[in-house]
């Protein structure tokens, strides 16, 4: 078995993957582990150095990367029969999977963390035959998140989202959305569907508020056709008491479920960890305790 192998990919965020994969590296050093470094050149790459990660047995893989570097990075262990425990050093521009795992996002303070941390054991979404690690989300909003630039992220970091996201809202469309989920059928007019893992969804912490990685369960946030005032009571609602919103009667409304199917007329893409996913119609389901993350102790 290896020790250690750092997987960096150079373009996310700011583009300081490099810059602390050499840091993680001389750390890791200083405390008696061996780390073997890898920089992507492609996205190709990381499922290349996640296989070599799996294949060779490394006890650790660190990767350095934003959402869409651990989302394929976990993607491409689906298969294998060995899956090494996972660092995170979040160098991208939202760093969901990290937040939502109590990583700092400050990457200094993430690095550090690492030679003292602990393993938690994580749940992982399955949708169709892919797997996620934060969220799976669609309707007008979501559909902003891929048109969205890499100039527009470099430039203007989560602010983009939030510009297009806004643009989104004034052209707000409906879609009737058929599911059931554990067994029960619903038929209703949706604006935004949002499946989520962990407390933390596109950057914002206690989006669902009672959400862990560990609890064996996906949240299903809906939301209607609504005024701007009925949003913001909505969204009030969701980062505070996310119990007033069980009702599916409601303008927005919350499910804890663990398999679903999802039908829509158009063939509507959904995001896919903030990066564009697959269509309609799709089933999904929980996969408990597919992962173990690193995690800071404290
Ligand atoms: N050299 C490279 N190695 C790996 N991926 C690359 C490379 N150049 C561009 N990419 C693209 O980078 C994407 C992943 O970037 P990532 O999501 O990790 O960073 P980010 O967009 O800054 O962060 P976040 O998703 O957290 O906002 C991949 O989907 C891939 O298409």
């Amino acid at each position: 078995m290896k020790d250690i192998i750092i997987i960096a990919n150079p373009s996310s965020g700011k583009k300081q993957a490099e810059e602390y994969a050499a840091k993680a590296q001389s750390l890791f050093e200083d405390n008696q582990r061996q780390a073997d470094v890898r920089i992507t050149e492609s996205e190709e790459d990381i499922v290349k150095y996640v296989k070599e990660a799996s294949s060779n047995k490394y006890d650790t893989m660190i990767l350095l990367g934003g959402d869409g570097t651990v989302s394929k990075a976990g993607e491409s262990l689906k298969d294998e029969e060995y899956r090494p425990k996972i660092g995170i050093i979040p160098t991208g521009t939202i760093n969901n999977i990290a937040r939502g795992l109590g990583i700092a996002t400050n990457i200094d303070q993430a690095v550090e963390d690492l030679v003292n941390c602990k393993e938690q054991i994580t749940d992982v979404g399955m949708i169709n035959d892919k797997l996620f690690l934060s969220s799976i989300s669609a309707g007008s909003i979501p559909e902003t998140v891929w048109e969205v630039s890499k100039d527009q992220k470099e430039k203007f970091g989560s602010l983009a989202y939030f510009i297009e996201g806004f643009k989104s809202l004034r052209e707000e469309e409906n879609y009737s959305i058929e599911m059931t989920i554990d067994g029960k059928e619903m038929k209703v007019d949706l604006t935004l569907l949002v499946i989520g893992l962990s407390n933390s969804v596109a950057g914002i912490p206690n989006f669902f508020n009672e959400a862990t990685y560990d609890d064996g369960y996906l949240y299903l946030f809906g939301l209607k056709k609504s005024t701007l005032g009925e949003k913001i009571s909505v969204m009030t609602s969701l980062l505070n008491d996310s119990e007033a919103l069980s009702d599916e009667q409601n303008k927005g409304f919350v499910i804890p479920f663990k398999q679903g199917s999802f039908k829509n007329d158009h063939n509507l893409n959904v995001a896919l960890d903030g990066e564009k996913g697959p269509c309609f119609p799709f089933d999904i389901k929980i996969l408990p305790a597919f992962l173990t993350f690193l995690v800071p102790e404290n």
